[in-house]
């Protein structure tokens, strides 16, 4: 990748010598502009990776390159890491009893007034906050501490965002709006963002790679749909998109005929009603979900899930139909 901005080599960290903790040899590039997405379970390494780029942590080994400069750790210079890339953890870290507009300006430099004036301004028109200017942090909800943080961390020409579990504080429907609006920002002004998340959805929507961790271990990486059609691993397809996992003893219980020694289907592939060559399943349970139902089903004692449309059309009836058109094999 030539114009890459972040790249990470071979970047390992172990806590605790002797024992799996933390990451081990993690590679990937970056291009300017680009979002990636780090997710995996907890305890996966995602924070671990995090730090290690922000240059909070010392790699045991491998190394981190911004715009082809090696990034510095915590015992090589007393401001570890880049200026040009900021980091926004959980808690904001921000002044609490200072006003919103200071939280900010306090970024840029006095040298030139006006300028720090126009550019802390522009900021928070950008992030949709400018009319929380006097109002000090502790009066402001979790979503509006949220925009204050960014835009602190972007006001001072910031380069590469990095964002820990940026979405943990807010409700759905403002995340989605946060979501959004780091979509445009990144659209807008060609910056780059590196977010770590535990819930696979911020990745799937918002990133242009996803780059999967387990136990340290980096299990895959790429665009989102195509890992999340094409997951290397149970792993990812369970920890994506929730899949049904069976062995071949199991599959072949239901109809299907694997190569593989494991299956494993999204419920949303699953199709249900009475199609020719459909099997039919016992609904053992129903769980509403708003606008789809997730169905149990069973047959030959094996249990699987499928997600049904709330359009009207289904009925609650205790045998189904169930044809699974398409299946991984691992
Ligand atoms: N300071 C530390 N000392 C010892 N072990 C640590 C330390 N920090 C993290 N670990 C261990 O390293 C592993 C990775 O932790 P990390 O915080 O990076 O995971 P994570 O994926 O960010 O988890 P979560 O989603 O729960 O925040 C875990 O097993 C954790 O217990």
């Amino acid at each position: 990748m030539s114009n890459s901005i972040i790249r990470v080599k071979n970047l390992s960290k172990q806590y605790l010598e002797g024992q799996a903790s933390g990451i081990s040899t993690v590679s990937f590039e970056l291009a300017a502009g680009e979002i990636l997405a780090i997710i995996g379970e907890s305890g996966s390494g995602k924070s671990t990776l995090l730090k290690c780029i922000y240059g909070l942590l010392k790699p045991d080994s491998g190394e981190i390159v911004f715009d082809n400069m090696r990034v510095k750790g915590p015992d090589e210079q007393l401001v570890p890491g880049h200026p040009q890339m900021k980091m926004v953890t959980q808690d904001f870290s921000l002044n609490i009893y200072a006003k919103v507009y200071d939280n900010i300006a306090s970024q840029l430099s006095n040298t030139n007034v006006k300028l720090k004036e126009s550019k802390t301004l522009a900021m928070m028109d950008q992030l949709r906050i400018g009319h929380l200017r006097n109002k000090r942090i502790v009066e402001l909800s979790g979503g509006e501490q949220q925009r204050v943080a960014i835009a602190r961390a972007l006001v001072s020409d910031t380069r590469v965002l990095l964002l820990d579990e940026p979405f943990s504080q807010v409700d759905a429907l403002l995340k989605n709006q946060l979501r959004t609006d780091i979509r445009k920002l990144v659209a807008e002004t060609g910056l780059t963002v590196v977010l770590v998340s535990h819930d696979p959805s911020d990745g799937l929507f918002l990133a242009d790679q996803l780059l999967i961790l387990k136990s340290g271990l980096m299990q895959q990486t790429g665009p989102p749909k195509a890992v999340y059609m094409r997951p290397d691993t149970v792993y990812t397809a369970r920890l994506l998109g929730n899949a049904v996992v069976l062995s071949r003893n199991e599959a072949e219980r239901i109809g299907l005929k694997p190569q593989q020694e494991q299956v494993a289907f999204y419920p949303e592939w699953v199709t249900t009603g009475d199609s020719p060559g459909s099997i039919p399943f016992t609904v053992k349970d129903r769980y509403f979900k708003g606008f789809y139902e997730e169905l149990v089903l069973e047959r030959n004692g094996v249990q699987i899930r499928a997600l049904q449309l709330q359009n009207g059309k289904q009925r609650d009836t205790d045998l189904i139909g169930v044809h699974i058109p398409r299946f991984l094999e691992f």
